[in-house]
């Protein structure tokens, strides 16, 4: 008999999602370009083989499938999926469905979708890494409703599940899905950062050794902080190097690789004038990263910082304020949502967002059931207004500028927590300082401002004159 659906491309996340697949119990064709690969994947299935179709050309790979066919392809984000997706076309009826599950740009997608025709074609933003595709990723839909619904029997199938639900949701049309994606891997960005710039205050602030630092994040893990970033965190923290029996870390060369996401993530927020500069700075810390022979000499012409802390700050403290940063990056990310779904007119679903990256995804954490909560109360409010996040806010900031003020004063690097708390002072400031701006802008380009004692917009100053 034909299979339900295909996947085409059996990389490290591609191979894991067939494995679900098969494992919730549905009939798969596969294909790899690389033919050696199919073969391997078909061998390594164990019981699982039996619902799945190896194919070695494209040809039987869309004969293997039952019509009006659905075929996932999981290949890298650019090129290769146009590539893709002009070799399988032509093999295909116009009811057949593709799906690009991969981290594509949601600018692709848009233009793919157009170029769809009419033909169906979903944008799904998968998360999870190989464990999350294996058994339960979250999984973020974009294209038309109707081809969403009909492949949401599977998706919903195998992904991750919480409270009873799973974690895959339509949210709109288009790119819309790699678009929520890609902010879910800005916020992932930001949220690393963040925890790598509270590990750099305990390892190089207060000395502690790597099996301490491990521990502080396990006893993290059953707080307010509990989360799949904090859980790895420990392990990679109480990890030892299978070569040299070391701390792992201490082995790690301390330069941070990125495929785009957080990039691409960062120049939409600029497009949509939304303020995201947690992960604008987490951005920024792994290009300054890459820059090792730079850093090195920078310290060679500077010296290095005096870091010790001398007991000036406490373990309790870096928790509130990982929490205040957490709660400031994230109110960031969906206020950039919030922005989208007005630009681009997606009626984007933030409270289901919310419930989606509660399980299956890199960010999963306790708090997005709240935030969850939160966005339903009141889906057009940031988040940090909401009560229970102003709350904590209130409770944590003044912990966050403690954490700054010090790593300030012994020159610890921590461009997300402080553009955190810039951001945090800055959205409770009613008069600002961009009256100076304004004035710099007339004086130098006539460019007009606005008056705080009279409508209209294009006032001057009296150089104008
Ligand atoms: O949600 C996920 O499962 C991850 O985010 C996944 O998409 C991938 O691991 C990132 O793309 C890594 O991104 P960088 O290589 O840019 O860190």
């Amino acid at each position: 008999s034909k299979s339900e659906i295909g996947l085409l491309g059996l990389g490290t996340m591609g191979a894991a999602l067939a494995l679900n697949i098969a494992d919730k119990g549905f009939d798969i064709a596969v294909f790899n370009r690389t033919t050696q690969v199919t073969r391997d994947f078909a061998k390594d299935a164990g019981d699982l083989a039996q619902r799945i179709t190896p194919t070695e050309n494209l040809k039987d790979f869309v004969a293997a499938i039952a019509t009006p066919r659905t075929i996932i392809l999981m290949v890298p984000a650019g090129d290769p999926v146009d590539q893709q997706i002009a070799a399988l076309r032509p093999l295909l009826d116009d009811d057949d469905l593709i799906i690009d599950a991969g981290n594509a740009n949601f600018h692709d997608t848009n233009r793919r979708a157009a170029e769809a025709d009419g033909k169906p074609f979903l944008g799904i933003g998968v998360s999870g890494g190989e464990d999350g595709a294996r058994h339960g990723p979250s999984i973020m839909g974009g294209g038309p409703r109707a081809a969403w619904d009909r492949v949401a029997h599977i998706l919903t199938a195998i992904a991750a599940q919480h409270d009873g639900t799973a974690c895959a949701t339509w949210m709109g049309q288009d790119g819309a899905g790699h678009f929520v994606k890609a902010v879910h891997n800005g916020i992932e960005y930001a949220d690393m950062q963040m925890i790598a710039e509270v590990y750099g205050v305990m390892r190089d602030g207060m000395g502690l050794d790597y099996t301490q630092i491990s521990d502080v994040f396990e006893a993290w893990n059953n707080g307010p902080l509990a989360s799949y970033l904090i859980e790895i965190s420990h392990k990679v923290a109480g990890a030892n190097d299978s070569l040299t029996g070391a701390p792992l870390l201490s082995v790690i060369r301390d330069a941070a690789g990125q495929k785009g996401t957080g990039r691409w993530t960062a120049i939409e927020a600029q497009h949509l004038a939304a303020p995201v500069p947690a992960i604008e700075a987490a951005v920024a810390a792994r290009n300054i990263s890459a820059r090792t022979a730079l850093r090195a000499q920078g310290q060679d012409i500077f010296g290095a910082a005096p870091v010790s802390l001398n007991g000036a700050l406490d373990i309790d403290q870096l928790e509130q304020a990982l929490i205040a940063g957490k709660i400031l990056c994230y109110a960031q990310g969906f206020d950039m949502i919030a922005r989208a779904s007005d630009d681009f007119s997606w009626a984007l679903p933030l409270p289901d967002i919310a419930r989606v990256w509660r399980a299956g995804c890199i960010i999963r954490s306790v708090m997005l059931d709240d935030m969850a909560t939160a966005l339903a109360e009141n889906p057009d409010e940031n988040l940090m207004f909401s009560k229970r996040f102003a709350g904590d806010l209130r409770e944590n900031h003044m912990a966050l500028r403690q954490v700054v003020a010090q790593a300030a004063l012994h020159g610890l690097p921590m461009p997300a927590l402080s553009s955190g708390l810039a951001y945090f002072d800055a959205m409770r400031t009613a008069r600002g300082t961009a009256d100076m701006i304004q004035g710099q802008r007339d004086y130098f380009g006539r460019h007009g401002f606005m008056r705080l004692d009279r409508d209209g917009t294009d006032f001057h100053g009296p150089w104008a004159d």
